[in-house]
């Protein structure tokens, strides 16, 4: 049998392969359905943790991943496969609930589903954060996740191909990416200069240690030599490697778990197994079953990990009593704690050849850029949809959003106090949901990555393939408004700035003014979200009052569980952006 198959007759063919049908035929020998690992969430941290895990010739891996195996050339094509709004995307799209801050406007989430996860359809950047953003993991109780507990791991992952060997970056890991210091957009000439010029330093490397607090550049983007994207999918299970291992590795794509089997004895909890159905709705109620001889790791997303665990009878009582689940054991942080970067778009009007609607405008250009891609792998076509990565800690602007603090000490991110809370995100074209037609935009959104505000993952029914409730809880903290206007006030000067220089920039989408009435209108009325979910399983410790956690220091879930099941959401409080580090937790864990 190929260990990599598609189609949903596939996938129920596996079933039968690497699970038994419910119920249990006793005559069956549970060998033939018992795994070291079963890990559930072929995403992210999942491929990469079952590509580390079936390293040891003796370990058997069952990973089930709910959407597709799609390996296609547009898959790999960065332009084209970073839209999740395209028709046939591989993500789950569903409504959170209205929110109040947003004038009663319900936002989308949006989770990629194939083999990969939102690492297959992502924007591509490989961002680490700041030394302190771990060092303030550390600082929470969670020893061995500090930043130089942690660089090792970036730099085993990584292969670099853009920066020279160093302490902190590496040269020889599975996972590729590289740096476009070549800006094809006129835009972003001008707003560098803006940068220069309001006191914003160039740094070589995002993702030195030692990049100041404040400071742009190209961002890394996981993409292989001929630029193709380099999913985690791509990076950690190439075919060659699931050939190699097809007698230890299963992978089960097109595979919905629906449960975790819990068993409660001698006072102790035990994740046993886990429950699947092939995803087509055709096959719903054909229900197989997988046994974990060692553990069941959850990898199944931020919003998704909690409602598994909720589904098997994990997290706060009176939830699950009010859906009707048998309460296994009752943790009150499950689905809590959820944190997103909050966005707020500043769009302005540009000549059209100047943005990527250029490109719609204009088919011949079109043909043109993709020819080139085709033939030297170059041009729009393999760049990200981001082309500079912008941080500025908040607390260094003054309340005209000016910098005001540059000396090296305030700039130095291994302290967690000197992390940057604002992330200016620029694009060459429309970031809201409004329809522009006809003409070139530019954005620049404006990110609060250090929010207070956090929202909640519930069960909306019993049923497995029903969407969790989401609420995304944005400014339910009010203190966020304060870094928020001061990134708007920033951007707003940047703009000010590239047109005084004579770059032909049109106010669209912007706010009426700058006192905090107009602009906190402005931020209702246009937040977003950033999709960057995290939290909802957090690591720490569980009688913490304030925050309670759901997995402690080596990823088990709390409870009394004698072998581990392990979410990926357990990023104890929030980082620069995630794709990255949530790779990193994967491929430590195993280590610890
Ligand atoms: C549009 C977008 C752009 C982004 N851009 C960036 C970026 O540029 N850089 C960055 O660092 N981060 C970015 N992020 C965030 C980042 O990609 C995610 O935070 C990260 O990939 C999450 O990893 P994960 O392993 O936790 O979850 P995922 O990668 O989402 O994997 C979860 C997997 O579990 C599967 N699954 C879910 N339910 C089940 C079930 N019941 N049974 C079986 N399988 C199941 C899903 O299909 C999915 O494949 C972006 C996110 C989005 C949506």
């Amino acid at each position: 049998m190929s260990p990599l198959r598609s189609s949903a007759t596939a996938t129920f063919e596996m079933a039968n392969a690497v699970g038994a049908q419910v119920p249990i035929d006793l005559s069956i020998d549970p060998e033939a359905y018992t795994y070291d690992f079963v890990i559930v969430g072929g995403g992210t941290a999942g491929c990469c943790l079952a590509s580390r895990l079936s390293e040891d010739p003796a370990v058997k891996v069952l990973l089930i991943e709910r959407g597709p195996l799609r390996d296609d050339w547009a898959s790999k094509v960065p332009l084209i496969s970073s839209n999740p709004y395209a028709k046939d995307a591989p993500v789950g799209r569903w409504w959170a609930q209205p929110l109040p801050q947003a004038d009663g406007r319900p936002l989308e989430v949006v989770c990629g589903e194939a083999l990969g996860g939102t690492s297959s359809i992502n924007c591509m950047l490989y961002t680490r954060g700041t030394p302190g953003d771990y060092n303030r993991w550390s600082e929470l109780g969670n020893n061995g996740w500090g930043y130089h507990d942690l660089e090792p791991y970036f730099v085993k992952s990584e292969n670099t191909q853009s920066h020279p060997p160093s302490e902190w970056r590496g040269k020889h890991g599975p996972w590729l990416n590289q740096t476009h210091p070549h800006i094809p957009y006129r835009s972003m000439e001008y707003l560098i200069d803006a940068l220069e010029r309001a006191g914003i330093q160039h740094t070589d490397d995002t993702n030195s240690p030692h990049a100041p607090a404040a400071s742009y550049a190209p961002p890394d983007v996981a993409q292989d030599s001929k630029n193709y994207r380099h999913s985690t999918f791509r990076a950690f299970l190439p075919p060659e490697l699931c050939q190699e291992r097809a007698d230890r590795l299963k992978i089960c794509t097109d595979t919905l778990v629906m449960r975790i089997e819990v068993v409660n004895g001698n006072g102790q909890a035990h994740a046993r197994g886990v429950y699947f159905e092939a995803t087509d709705y055709r096959l719903a109620g054909r229900r197989f079953y997988a046994q974990a001889r060692r553990e069941v790791v959850l990898c199944a997303g931020a919003l998704v990990s909690p409602q598994i665990l909720q589904l098997s009878g994990i997290g706060p009582r009176a939830h699950l009593e009010k859906v009707g689940i048998p309460v296994q054991c009752d943790l009150p942080g499950v689905g809590n704690h959820l944190q997103d970067h909050i966005a707020v778009p500043l769009t302005y009007e540009i000549p059209i050849e100047d943005s990527l609607h250029g490109l719609e405008a204009n088919p011949f250009k079109a043909a043109k850029e993709l020819l080139r891609y085709l033939l030297t792998g170059k041009g729009i076509f393999s760049l990200p949809f981001q082309p500079l990565a912008i941080y500025v800690p908040s607390r260094l602007l003054d309340s005209d959003g000016r910098l005001s603090v540059t000396s090296p000490q305030a700039l130095d991110t291994s302290f967690p106090e000197n992390r940057p809370d604002l992330e200016i995100m620029p694009n060459a074209n429309n970031c809201t949901d409004h329809e522009i037609t006809g003409k070139g935009i530019f954005t620049l959104i404006v990110g609060l990555i250090r929010p207070k505000s956090k929202g909640s993952v519930r069960l909306a029914s019993s049923n497995p393939r029903a969407r969790p409730d989401v609420d995304l809880g944005f400014l339910t903290n009010e203190d966020d408004y304060v870094p928020l206007r001061k990134g708007l006030k920033l951007s707003m000067n940047l703009a000010k700035d590239m047109r005084e220089r004579g770059y032909p920039l049109q106010d669209l989408i912007v706010p009426g003014g700058t006192d905090d009435g107009s602009l906190d209108r402005f931020i209702r009325q246009n937040l977003r979200t950033c999709y960057h979910y995290t939290s909802t399983c957090r690591m720490g410790r569980k009688d913490d009052d304030d925050r309670p956690g759901v997995v402690d220091k080596e990823l088990r879930v709390h409870g009394g569980f004698d072998e581990s099941t392990v979410p990926t959401a357990t990023i104890p409080c929030y980082i620069g952006l995630i794709g990255t580090r949530v790779r990193i937790i994967m491929s430590s864990f195993p280590e610890l």
